[in-house]
C-alpha cells in the first residue's frame, strides 16, 4: 500500500466495452485510495516530450527581461511567465523556488467572453523570441484536453454518469498547460523552502509529466510523505479539490509538493483540467445519500478558481490584476 499504481490506459482507445470497464474500475479504486495513480498507453509521444523539453529549456534559459516581456503578473487573464517566488502554494513556507510559463484556452481579444472582461478568459502570451513556440503549445494544449476528457470519461463510467457529463462542461475550458523549471537547490538553500510547498490542486484532474530528476512526494493516509518517483513514459494523474467537491470526497483531493533535487535542474509539465467557469461544481447525483449528505456548498469553476488564486498568489492578494 506505498506505491502508487500504474494504470495502462490503452483499452480506453479501443472499442470493447469490457475493456472501458476494467479501466474504469481501476481508475475509480485509485482515486478512492490515493488520489493518485500513474498512466501509461496514452496517445502523447516521446517525440512530443522530447520538442516541449527542448522549448522549456530554451525558453527558462533567456534573461530574466525577455521573459519578463510576458510577465504573469502583468497579465489581466492570467498567462505567462512566473519568475521565482511569484507563487506560494503553502502559505505558511516561504515562496516556491520554481518559475512557470502557463497558458490556457486561447481566447481572441475581440470574443465576447473577452469584451465582457470575464475573469481568466483572453489571448495566450506565448514568447516570439522561440521560433515553433506557438504552434507546439497550441497543439499540445489540445492533446492534452483530449486526453483529460478520455480520462473523465472512463470517470463518468465509474460513477454512473452519462459517459459525456464532463466533455459537455469541458467546451472551453479553463484548463492551464504549465511548464515548470525548478533551479537546482544548493546546500545553502534554507530546508523549508519547498520547490513547490505542500497543497492539493484546484481543478478536476491534473496529468503532469515530469522529467528523471525526482523530487515529487504525495502524502499517504498515514499523512507520510512517500515519492512519486519519475517512471518513463508515464504520466502522473491526481484528483483536484473540484473534482473531491462533485464526488463529495469519494474521490481524494492529496497533498503533494515538491522537494527540488540538489544540484540539477527539474523540468515539469502539468496540464490542469478545469471545466468551463460556468460550470456548476455541485455533488453529483449518485455521490450522496441520506446518511452520506453533501460535504460542501455549491459553487461554479470560475468563482473557485479565483478564491484559490488569492491565496496563493501574493501579487492578488494586494488587489493588483483584479479582472484577471
Ligand atoms: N488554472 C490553473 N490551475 N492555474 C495554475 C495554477 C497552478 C497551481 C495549482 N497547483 C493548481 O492546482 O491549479
Ligand atoms: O512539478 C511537479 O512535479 C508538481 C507540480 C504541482 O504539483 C503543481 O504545479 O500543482
Ligand atoms: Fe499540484
Amino acid at each position: 500500500m506505498n506505491s502508487l499504481p500504474v494504470i495502462d490506459i490503452s483499452p480506453l482507445y479501443n472499442a470493447d466495452e469490457a475493456g472501458h470497464l476494467a479501466v474504469a474500475e481501476a481508475i475509480d479504486r485509485a482515486c478512492r485510495e490515493w488520489g493518485f495513480f500513474y498512466i501509461k498507453g496514452h496517445p502523447i509521444s516521446a517525440e512530443r516530450i522530447a520538442a516541449l523539453t527542448d522549448h522549456a529549456q530554451r525558453f527558462f534559459a533567456l534573461p530574466a527581461e525577455e521573459k519578463l516581456k510576458i510577465d504573469i503578473t502583468k497579465s489581466r487573464h492570467h498567462r505567462g511567465y512566473g519568475a521565482v517566488a511569484t507563487e506560494q502554494l503553502d502559505p505558511s513556507q516561504p515562496c516556491d523556488l520554481k518559475e512557470t510559463f502557463d497558458m490556457g484556452f486561447h481566447m481572441p481579444a475581440d470574443h465576447p467572453e473577452v469584451l465582457a472582461e470575464k475573469p481568466l478568459r483572453g489571448p495566450n502570451r506565448h514568447p516570439l523570441q522561440i521560433e515553433g513556440w506557438t504552434e507546439l503549445m497550441e497543439g499540445h494544449y489540445r492533446d492534452m484536453q483530449d486526453l483529460a476528457c478520455t480520462l473523465l470519461r472512463a470517470i463518468a463510467l465509474a460513477l454512473g454518469i452519462e459517459r459525456d457529463f464532463f466533455d459537455k462542461r469541458f467546451v472551453e475550458p479553463i484548463s492551464v498547460f504549465r511548464m515548470i523549471h525548478y533551479p537546482p537547490r544548493q546546500t545553502a538553500t534554507s530546508a523549508d523552502q519547498q520547490g513547490a510547498g505542500a497543497h492539493t490542486d484546484y481543478g478536476c484532474v491534473t496529468l503532469l509529466y515530469q522529467d528523471q530528476a525526482g523530487g515529487l512526494q504525495v502524502q499517504n493516509v498515514k499523512g507520510e510523505w512517500i515519492d512519486a518517483p519519475p517512471i518513463e513514459g508515464t504520466y502522473v494523474v491526481n484528483i483536484g479539490d473540484m473534482m473531491a467537491r462533485w464526488s463529495n470526497d469519494r474521490y481524494k483531493s492529496t497533498p503533494h509538493r515538491v522537494i527540488s533535487p540538489l544540484g540539477v535542474d527539474r523540468y515539469s509539465m502539468p496540464f490542469f483540467a478545469e471545466p468551463h467557469p460556468d460550470t456548476e461544481i455541485s455533488c453529483l447525483p449518485g455521490c450522496y445519500s441520506d446518511d452520506n449528505p453533501p460535504k460542501y456548498p455549491s459553487t461554479t469553476c470560475s468563482r473557485y478558481m479565483l478564491s484559490r488564486f488569492a491565496e496563493t498568489y501574493a501579487y492578488r492578494r494586494q488587489g493588483e490584476a483584479e479582472s484577471a
